[in-house]
């Protein structure tokens, strides 16, 4: 028998963009392929897995957004939206309604480019096709907002929040249309391997997507992080940190950005983490959240080497290396090439070069600067204005300045230049020079070093480069003369001392520096090895389980078809945020509006399941609202809708401990300043928050220790809340008043004193109930409902609804390290009002993601604007047609 090959592992590789450019001919019938510039790491990693020496062990498929598709001659994107457009509106004519037959041409194509070129030799490719208008717009969350805040730019849309809340949607709806087209091809087993800043969202929605426990996701961001002080001003912070949750695994290009991430988190989440290491010794994280895992770690992206030096030493550029070096005879040669924004440093280092030439007159006349300028959009266009031009006044002063008739010092080419002019510059130099202020890695400074460590005729054997400290990679190339670019008196003094090395000093920097620079090879499979040795380990612990973000659009569309609805609100830190003083924690006004508007709707009953007593419970809310029924102290009493009686559980119970509890907790706060007791009906609570957090903890564990006793006799609960601890009687707890109320008749009046009425038929309960608790006394609610639900699946099995279940969504609120029984995770009260608001139809669907289907042209599909789109296409392609005969008849 034949023996059968090893499985591969299939790997999902998903880019912001494919690495193929398409341009559209003067019809839509014809289009070119051609490979796509940048990236050129990310695509060798692809090409890479793609290679005969890895395709055997793995199946890739590489999955990504079309980028902008162009039409030839026109050299711009094929149409533009007009910023003040609504985004929905698709009345106008577009030449990019593609047919379903060109979409599928294009794409069959882009499947064959790898036979076709050298470079980018990447099979299995699955387009995202996005053709609104104005393609752009994909971009603009994350050039504009993400982008500036990741390389320490505090710049917002001057335009203000109605501009972002566009970008944002656009976000949303680019990450959403990743998360369907990975649900087409899909298998069981897949790794799932996404890259960069414009898919922060993507993890969690494939998540909320599979809900499938075997699903590896790892995210690897190419960019910097910021320190949390940056990431903290993004409005949407916490939604971006929510999407990253969603991954097993979190990979930077060096630590530092990953212990930045660690404490975004930690603040932002309230998460928990443990350091380790890995296999590699690497420092690793491991970061609680949302009941589950996240390891955080960083790995250096490297660059093809064999490729770059097998590309550079070629007989055609032998001769433009020598004809460089003829042009600048007798000089020596500093190169530079950078994208030019804000973050790359060409300004910094155009400062320096003057400096230098001030400094040392010696040096004027003998040695220029190659300065190639990659035009860029990142950031936006005034910023880039204002550089071109301080980029143009420098260049000219120091011409100025330094140069004659016959020399300029400075030779500025603010262009993309080709390949091969820009491998016989780095062969040519006599020293590189990176001055970026930020930047995640930088492929030049490795790509330099590469070059420079091949022995050639040409002598590229040892030559200097100098590096800004402020660049990911420069942590990895420790021997590189490391500068700080704002410094332009330092930085001349290195161009000095860099261009006086003897041979002898070049060749042991040299030495030294050629094996820092990482292989794509390398970091390919060292990730890929890593990856394996986290979901190893994940499947043998029983902790990993990952709590998933909570699936908005099927929540809305579950209760859009309920006839029962029932909701379990908690109050403290799910309604409102948890804030220093108890009593200033009142429901906003857009709290009420939304309550309002829910309690409006005559199959909605709504219930406020809370730790506050009636008095706080009745001022803020049942005088105002009084549809709303109401539970205080956990569940001791218990007021119905519509009605103003309260009826007190605890009626009978032995109030004996109150006195020796209360004695307790004044020791207690006697010894703690700051810590008060709130006194209620029942139950008693010793707050600690406006203590001295170590001595709240500490106390709060001494008052726990001496109330054990108490407990015991009385038969008592005792709970650490938020900065609290609380005591009430045990048979009373917020999970007995969910049990009543969903074994109830739906919108019949309660009668709380009866327990137990488990006999009803499915039609007289609930068919939608929402859940939303905070704290740990609100898991008694969730472990409630999944009970009820497994009852249910039992007892009326065969008759779930679409999504194979009866409407159930228990859902934790806020604190990403503790441990739950929910189904599903909202990041705090504001993502709870946004959800409750799209209920009721106050908010956007993008205004988080949760898993939508959209059409080619990233509309939600079958929406209003859907259908608009498709009419106006069909419209579009009949003028076409007619237009096309008519011309026919008059030749
Ligand atoms: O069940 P809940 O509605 O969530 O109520 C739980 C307790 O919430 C209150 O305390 C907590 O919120 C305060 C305001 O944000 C905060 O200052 C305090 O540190 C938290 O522990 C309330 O005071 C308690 O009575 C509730 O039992
Ligand atoms: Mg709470």
């Amino acid at each position: 028998m034949a023996p059968t090959s090893p499985k591969r592992q299939r790997i999902i590789n998903c880019v912001t963009q494919l690495p193929y450019n398409i341009e559209l001919g003067k019809t839509n019938n014809e289009w070119t392929i051609s490979p796509a510039t940048g990236s050129s790491s990310l695509y060798s990693s692809l090409e890479y897995l793609n290679s005969e020496e890895k395709s055997g062990e793995y199946e890739q498929h590489v999955l990504g957004w079309t980028g902008e598709v162009t039409r030839k001659n026109t050299g711009r994107f094929v149409s533009k939206r007009n910023d003040n457009e609504v985004i929905e509106d698709e009345a106008e004519e577009d030449p990019l309604y593609l047919t379903a037959d060109q979409i599928k041409g294009i794409t069959a194509d882009l499947h064959k480019q790898h036979e076709k070129y050298n470079q980018y030799n990447v099979a299995n490719v699955h387009p995202v096709w996005l053709l609104r208008r104005d393609q752009e717009r994909w971009r603009g969350f994350a050039e504009n907002v993400l982008w500036p805040t990741f390389h320490y730019i505090l710049q917002f849309s001057p335009d203000g929040s109605e501009k972002e809340n566009m970008y944002w949607y656009d976000y949303v709806k680019f990450n959403e249309a990743y998360a369907m087209k990975i649900g087409e091809i899909y298998q069981k087993g897949d790794i799932i391997w996404i890259h960069d800043y414009y898919l922060l969202l993507l993890p969690q929605l494939l998540r909320m997507k599979f809900n499938d426990q075997d699903l590896t996701i790892a995210y690897y961001h190419h960019s910097p992080w910021p320190s949390n002080e940056y990431f903290r001003v993004l409005p949407r912070r916490k939604q971006i940190l929510d999407g990253l949750m969603g991954a097993d695994r979190v990979c930077f290009q060096n630590e530092g950005f990953s212990r930045h991430f660690v404490s975004s988190c930690k603040r932002l989440l309230d998460s928990t983490s443990k350091k380790s290491e890995n296999r590699l010794g690497m420092d690793q994280y491991q970061i609680s959240a949302y009941g589950g895992d996240i390891v955080v770690d960083s790995l250096p992206i490297g660059v093809n080497k064999n490729k770059l030096l097998e590309e550079t030493f070629t007989k055609d550029i032998d001769k433009k290396v020598l004809s460089i070096k003829e042009a600048f005879q007798g000089k020596k040669i500093i190169v530079g090439r950078d994208r030019l924004d804000s973050v790359h440093g060409v300004v910094q280092k155009l400062r320096a070069f003057e400096t230098f030439l001030g400094m040392y007159p010696e040096w004027r006349d003998q040695v220029v600067l190659v300065q190639v300028s990659v035009p860029s959009k990142k950031g936006g266009a005034d910023q880039v204005i204002r550089l071109e031009q301080q980029v143009n006044e420098l260049v000219s002063s120091i011409n100025f300045q330094y140069g004659s008739l016959n020399f300029s010092p400075v030779q500025h080419y603010y262009m993309r230049i080709p390949k091969d002019v820009y491998l016989s510059l780095m062969r040519a130099a006599d020293l590189c020079i990176i001055a970026s202020v930020r930047d995640g890695t930088n492929t030049t400074a490795m790509e330099y070093v590469t070059i420079k460590s091949h022995l050639s005729e040409y002598n590229c054997y040892g030559n200097p480069l100098i590096l800004s400290e402020f660049s990911g990679i420069s942590t990895v190339l420790k021997d590189a003369i490391i500068i700080n670019p704002w410094d332009s008196v330092a930085v001349a003094k290195s161009i000095n001392k860099a261009l006086h090395l003897s041979r002898e000093e070049r060749t042991s920097l040299e030495n030294r520096l050629s094996p820092e620079v990482p292989t794509i090879q390398g970091w390919t499979d060292k990730f890929l090895l890593t990856l394996k040795d986290i979901t190893n380990e994940a499947q043998g612990s029983s902790d990993r389980r990952i709590t998933p973000a909570l699936n908005r659009p099927v929540l809305l569309e579950n209760y859009r078809q309920a006839k029962r609805r029932l909701f379990l609100f908690d109050y403290d830190g799910t309604l409102t945020p948890i804030v220093q003083d108890p009593a200033a924690a009142i429901p906003s006004a857009r709290l009420i509006s939304i309550l309002q508007k829910l309690a409006a709707d005559s199959r909605n009953q709504i219930w406020i399941i809370s730790g506050r007593d009636k008095k706080f419970l009745n001022k803020w809310l049942g005088s105002r609202l009084p549809q709303l029924g109401l539970s205080a102290e956990h569940g001791c009493f218990v007021k119905d809708v519509d009605d103003e009686h309260w009826v007190n559980l605890t009626e009978k119970f032995d109030m004996s401990w109150q006195a020796k509890v209360g004695k307790t907790m004044e020791e207690i706060t006697n010894r703690t300043p700051g810590s008060v007791i709130e006194r209620k009906q029942v139950a008693l609570t010793w707050h600690y928050r406006r203590a001295d957090p170590e001595q709240g903890e500490f106390y709060a564990s001494e008052l726990k220790k001496e109330l054990a006793g108490l407990a015991e006799k009385y038969d008592l609960d005792i709970m650490a809340g938020k900065a609290n601890v609380e005591v009430r009687p045990k048979f009373v707890n917020k999970g007995e008043i969910v049990k009543r109320l969903v074994w109830h008749h739906h919108g019949r009046r309660q009668d709380m004193l009866v327990a137990n009425r488990e006999h009803l038929a499915k039609e007289e309960m609930p068919d939608f109930i929402f859940c939303l608790g905070d704290d740990f006394t609100d898991e008694d609610m969730f472990a409630q409902l999944n009970k009820i639900e497994a009852v249910w699946k039992k007892e009326f099995a065969g008759q779930s609804n679409q999504w194979n279940g009866f409407g159930f969504y228990p859902c934790t609120v806020g604190s990403a390290s503790k441990k739950t029984v929910a189904k599903a995770h909202l990041t705090d009260p504001q993502q709870v009002l946004d959800t409750l608001g799209l209920l009721v139809g106050d908010v956007s669907l993008f205004q988080s993601a949760g898993t939508v289907d959209l059409d080619s042209r990233g509309h939600v599909k079958n929406s209003d604007s859907s259908l608009r789109s498709e009419k106006a296409s069909a419209q579009y392609l009949m003028r076409r047609q007619h237009s096309d005969l008519s011309a026919g008849s008059k030749n």
